[in-house]
């Protein structure tokens, strides 16, 4: 059980002159929800009634019993046992300590060790899902300790937890900018008898994440003249090729082969995720083709956009990463 601290309680009239020991929240539905007085506030005379209007009629005056530490402390300290490189701690906010990303980068966060963490009593340590972009200053992870103090060999003893992990629990990995070879496939597109919408959508997701787009190519639904285009982009030497168009079961559809004629091992080719469900994964050598499926062209979340953030973070993907997506794949059905 987590233990009790000594209170004393004393009525608020007679408080004037002793000092808060923990921020005092009030709470005015669909108005307000925040700190009314600060941890270490002084009460002064017209302290009195704003402390009764949100029903203090006592305050506690903390008795501190040796050993422990009060929940400010041991949520700053919880925080930098868990942060890895890419995060901020903020001031604590009643009790509350945020992790905020420092930069644009994929969340990489450890969920076994996130159990175990929550697993102690008396801590609560809250992420957002693991694998997600985060920008600068958004929030990754919150924590605090439930009651207002613990004994501080808890604190310690996480400390201990989070360290006999591989790597920190919780770090934001920037994207390091990479050169993208796009190749366009399709006889319409080819042609000319239909405007290309694959160009501008990749350009702008991975704009968004700081690679770039050297140079899109062209080609008819003809497997050896894609091939030739994936192949050319390799040699170049670009950091990830990306395929568009011929990815499912029509005649036409040439793009999975000539990704496997080019020389690639092929991770996997589906994944059971919509929407992208015809996305094919391989590597040619060490540099990642992926062959792209249509909704990439107008959907803003597709299983490209789960895998580009993990490529631009230097992750390769394997099989199981792609037959994993099922479980709450089913974003557009
Ligand atoms: N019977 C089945 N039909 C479809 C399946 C399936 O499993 N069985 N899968 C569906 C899924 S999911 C997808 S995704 C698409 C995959 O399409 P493809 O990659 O083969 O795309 P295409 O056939 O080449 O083209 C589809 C559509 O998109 C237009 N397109 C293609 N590229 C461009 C471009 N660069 N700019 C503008 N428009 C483009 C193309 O003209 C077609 O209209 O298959 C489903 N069907
Ligand atoms: O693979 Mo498709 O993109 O699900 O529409």
């Amino acid at each position: 059980m987590v233990k009790k601290p000594n209170f004393k309680e004393v009525p608020v009239r007679e408080a004037v002159g002793m000092v808060l020991p923990h921020d005092m929240t009030q709470i005015l539905p669909g108005e307000f929800k925040g700190r009314l007085f600060k941890k270490g506030h002084v009460i002064r005379e017209e302290d009195i009634e704003p402390l009764l209007s949100i029903g203090k009629e006592h305050i506690y005056i903390l008795d501190m019993p040796p050993g422990h530490i009060h929940e400010d402390e041991a949520g700053t300290r919880i925080a930098k046992a868990v942060a890895g490189k890419g995060l901020s701690l903020t001031e604590p906010y009643e009790g509350k300590v945020s992790l905020k990303a420092e930069w644009l980068g994929l969340a990489k966060i450890n969920e076994a060790a996130v159990h175990a963490v929550n697993a102690l009593e008396g801590i609560a340590l809250a992420t957002i899902f693991g694998d997600q972009v985060v920008k600068a200053g958004e929030t990754v992870a919150a924590t605090r300790i439930i009651p207002l103090i613990m004994e501080e060999q808890r604190i310690v003893e996480l400390e201990a937890l989070a360290a006999s992990f591989d790597g920190p629990i919780v770090e934001v990995i920037p994207f390091a900018p990479k050169k993208i070879g796009l190749v366009t496939t399709g006889s319409e597109v080819f042609s000319g008898r239909i405007e290309d919408k694959f160009g501008p959508a990749i350009r702008k997701k991975v704009e968004a994440l700081g690679s770039v787009v050297v140079e899109q190519r062209f080609a008819p639904d003809d497997k050896e003249l894609i091939q030739q285009h994936i192949k050319f982009f390799h040699e170049q030497k670009v950091d990830l090729i990306l395929v568009t168009g011929g990815m499912s079961v029509d005649p036409d559809d040439r793009t999975p082969g000539a990704i496997a004629d080019a020389g690639a091992k092929i991770v996997r080719y589906g994944t059971p995720m919509l929407p992208g469900s015809m996305l094919l994964v391989g590597y040619l050598g060490e540099t990642p083709v992926l062959g792209l499926p249509g909704a990439v062209m107008h959907e803003p979340f597709t299983s490209f956009d789960v895998f580009l953030p993990r490529i631009l973070a230097g992750e390769r993907i394997e099989a199981a990463d792609m037959t994993r997506l099922g479980y709450g794949g089913l974003r557009k059905s």
